[in-house]
C-alpha cells in the first residue's frame, strides 16, 4: 500500500483518481506544523502540495520512502529540487491546468489597476463619494509589456489584445515566428522595459529572475508605468518598488504574489494608496484547482505503479511519441548496465555508451540514464534515473553517450564501454523483433544470451573437456544448466562461456568451480 501525504488545500475531485486507487492509501493533512510534517514524510511514497509547503533539504533528509513529489500547479520555487534530485525523488508540477485562471487574475488586475477599481469600492462603501479622486486610464492603444511569453503570458496577451492594447515581449526563448503568431512585438529586455505603459512579469523564479525587475530596471522604465506581478513574489524587489511608487515613477502596482508569503500585516506596500493586492488568488478558481489535481494525481499514480509519466521537472521531459519509442529499450539498458556492472571490476571511471542503428535515431537521454541508473545501483543504494547522473558526476565518472549509423547486422545495438581502475568490460545487447533483448557480445566474444536469472560467467583456455568438467561440477552440486554459450577468440585461445542456471550458485559450489583447474575465472551474474 502507498502512502500519499496531501499536505496543501487540493481539490478533492481531483485526488479522486488516488482515492479509489486500490494501492494507495492518502493521508491529507493540512497546516501541519514542521516537526509534523517531518514525522508524517517519513513512511510516504508520494507527497502532493500546492505552494503553501515548504518542502526543504531538512524535509526530504526524513523522506526515506518517498518517491514522487507533485506539486499541484506550476511554480515549484517551494521544492528544494537540488535536494529531491540528489534523493532520487522525482518532483512533477501541473503546467497546463491553471494558465487561464492565472490569465484571468492578471487582467482582472490590469483593469482594477488601471481603473482604480478595489480603492473605489472601498471608499464608496465608507460613505465617500470621491469621483475625481478615481479617474482612471485607458488600455485601449496602450502597450503591455510582458516579461516571460510562456504559457500564461501568451494567454494574457491574447486577452490584451482584445482590449486593443499593444503587446511587446521579452522571452529567451521567443522566436520571431511565435512573436508572429501570437501578434506581439519581440522586443529586448531593456526596450520592453522601456515601452511598457503596463509591465506584467510571467517568468518562473529562479536565481537569474530573482530581482530581475529592481531599482535600475525601475529607472528604465516610462513615467507613470503600472506594474503587475501574478508570477512570483522575489522577481520584483519589492524595497525597489516602494521607492518607485513614493518618487512617482511608478504609478500604480498589482499584485498577487509576495518575497515572504503570507507578508507581513505592516508591509511598506501595504499603505501606498497606489498597491492593489490579492492573497496569490491567481490559480484560486474551481477549474483550475480540479485540472491541476487531476493531472497531478494522475502523474503521481503512474510514478508508484511504475508506469510512462510526463510532467517530472528533474527528469528531461519525452513527449508521449517518444516514450512510446524508447520504452521498448529500458529493459534491455537497464540488463545491460547491470550486467557490465557486474563483470567489471574496480572503480568504474568512464562509461561510455553507444548508440547504433534505428535506436541511434531517437533521442536517447533517458536510455543513458537508465542504463547508468543500472550500472550504479549495483553498489549503491536509492539509485534511480533522477539522481544517476548526479550520483555519477559527484564520483567523477565520466559518462559519454555516442551514436553511430552501423550496427554489425542488427537493427538496433547498444554497447556499454566500462573502464575501472583494473580494466575495461564491454558489453553489447539488441533487441530482436518479438523475442525481447539478448546480449550479443561480451568483452569482443559474440553471443547470444538472454539477459535473465542467474548467469556464469567463466573465463577459460579453448581446449577440449573443459565443458564437461564444468558441467559435471555443477551437476555434482545440484546446479542445474539451463542455456549454454561458448566463444572463443581463436582456436585454442582465450575463450567464454555463459551459463544460464535455474538458481543461485552457493559459495562451495562457486569455489569447487574455481579450483578445477580448467577455469581462470567465474563471476556470477544476477539480472
Ligand atoms: N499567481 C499564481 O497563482 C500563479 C503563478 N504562477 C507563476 O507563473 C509563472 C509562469 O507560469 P507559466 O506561464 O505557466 O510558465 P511557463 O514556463 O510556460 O512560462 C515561463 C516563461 O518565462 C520565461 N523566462 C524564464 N526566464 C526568463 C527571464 N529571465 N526573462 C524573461 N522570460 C523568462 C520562460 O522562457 C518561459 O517562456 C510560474 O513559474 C509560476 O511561478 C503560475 C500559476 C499560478
Ligand atoms: O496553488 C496555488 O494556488 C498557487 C498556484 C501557483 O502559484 C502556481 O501554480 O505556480
Amino acid at each position: 500500500m502507498y502512502k500519499v501525504l496531501v499536505t496543501d488545500n487540493i481539490s478533492d475531485l481531483g485526488l479522486s483518481t488516488l482515492v479509489e486507487a486500490p494501492e494507495v492509501k492518502v493521508v491529507k493533512k493540512t497546516g501541519l506544523t514542521l516537526n509534523e510534517l517531518l514525522i508524517e514524510i517519513e513512511d510516504a511514497d508520494a507527497l502532493l502540495v500546492r505552494s503553501q509547503t515548504q518542502v526543504t533539504a531538512e524535509v526530504l533528509e526524513k523522506a526515506h520512502k518517498l518517491r514522487v513529489i507533485g506539486r499541484a500547479g506550476v511554480g515549484v520555487d517551494n521544492i528544494d529540487i537540488e535536494a529531491a534530485t540528489k534523493r532520487g525523488i522525482i518532483v512533477m508540477n501541473a503546467p497546463d491546468g491553471n494558465t487561464i485562471s492565472t490569465a484571468e487574475h492578471t487582467f482582472a488586475m490590469l483593469i482594477s489597476l488601471s481603473r482604480n477599481i478595489p480603492q473605489a469600492y472601498r471608499s464608496t462603501v465608507n460613505g465617500e463619494w470621491k469621483r475625481k479622486e478615481y479617474v482612471g486610464v485607458e488600455l485601449n492603444g496602450k502597450t503591455l509589456s510582458i516579461i516571460g511569453l510562456g504559457r500564461i503570458g501568451a494567454e494574457l496577451a491574447q486577452k490584451a489584445k482584445a482590449f486593443r492594447m499593444n503587446i511587446v515581449a521579452f522571452d529567451p526563448y521567443l522566436t520571431l515566428d511565435r512573436a508572429e503568431e501570437l501578434g506581439v512585438q519581440k522586443a529586448s529586455f531593456e526596450d520592453a522595459i522601456r515601452a511598457g505603459d503596463f509591465i506584467s512579469v510571467h517568468t518562473p523564479l529562479t536565481k537569474q529572475t530573482r530581482h530581475l525587475i529592481n531599482s535600475d530596471v525601475f529607472h528604465q522604465m516610462k513615467d507613470g508605468v503600472r506594474i503587475l506581478n501574478c508570477a512570483r513574489g522575489g522577481i520584483i524587489d519589492e524595497h525597489a518598488l516602494v521607492g518607485a511608487i513614493q518618487s512617482g515613477k511608478v504609478a500604480g502596482a498589482a499584485l498577487d504574489v509576495f518575497e515572504q508569503e503570507p507578508p507581513a500585516p505592516d508591509h511598506p506596500l501595504f499603505v501606498l494608496p497606489q498597491v492593489i493586492v490579492t492573497p496569490h488568488l491567481g490559480a484560486s478558481t474551481v477549474e483550475a484547482q480540479e485540472n491541476v489535481a487531476i493531472d497531478v494525481a494522475e502523474e503521481v499514480l503512474h510514478v508508484l505503479k511504475d508506469e510512462p509519466f510526463k510532467n517530472a521537472v528533474n527528469l528531461p521531459s519525452l513527449s508521449a511519441e517518444l516514450q512510446k519509442k524508447i520504452g521498448p529499450y529500458l529493459p534491455l539498458v537497464e540488463k545491460l548496465g547491470k550486467f557490465s556492472s557486474q563483470l567489471a571490476t574496480g572503480a568504474v571511471q568512464r562509461m561510455v555508451i553507444s548508440y547504433g542503428g534505428e535506436v541511434a535515431d531517437l533521442e536517447v537521454s533517458a536510455l543513458t540514464r537508465a542504463l547508468l541508473s543500472g550500472v550504479l545501483s549495483q553498489h549503491l543504494d536509492g539509485i534511480n534515473q533522477v539522481n544517476a547522473p548526479h550520483v555519477a558526476k559527484n564520483r567523477g565518472i565520466e559518462v559519454l553517450e555516442q551514436k553511430a549509423s552501423v550496427s554489425h547486422g542488427f537493427t538496433q545495438l547498444i554497447t556499454v564501454d566500462i573502464t575501472t581502475s583494473r580494466g575495461n568490460t564491454s558489453v553489447s545487447g539488441t533487441l530482436l523483433n518479438g523475442f525481447g533483448a539478448r546480449i550479443t557480445k561480451v568483452n569482443g566474444y559474440s553471443v547470444d544470451v538472454v539477459p535473465e536469472g542467474h548467469i556464469l560467467h567463466i573465463t577459460h583456455q579453448d581446449q577440449p573437456g573443459v565443458v564437461g568438467k564444468v558441467g559435471t561440477i555443477l551437476g555434482n552440486d545440484k546446479v542445474n544448466i539451463a542455456t549454454m554459450q561458448v566463444g572463443r577468440e581463436t582456436i585454442g585461445g582465450q575463450a567464454i562461456m555463459l551459463l544460464g542456471i535455474d538458481k543461485g550458485i552457493d559459495d562451495a559450489a562457486l569455489a569447487n568451480l574455481r579450483e578445477c583447474g580448467v577455469v581462470n575465472g567465474v563471476q556470477v551474474i544476477e539480472l
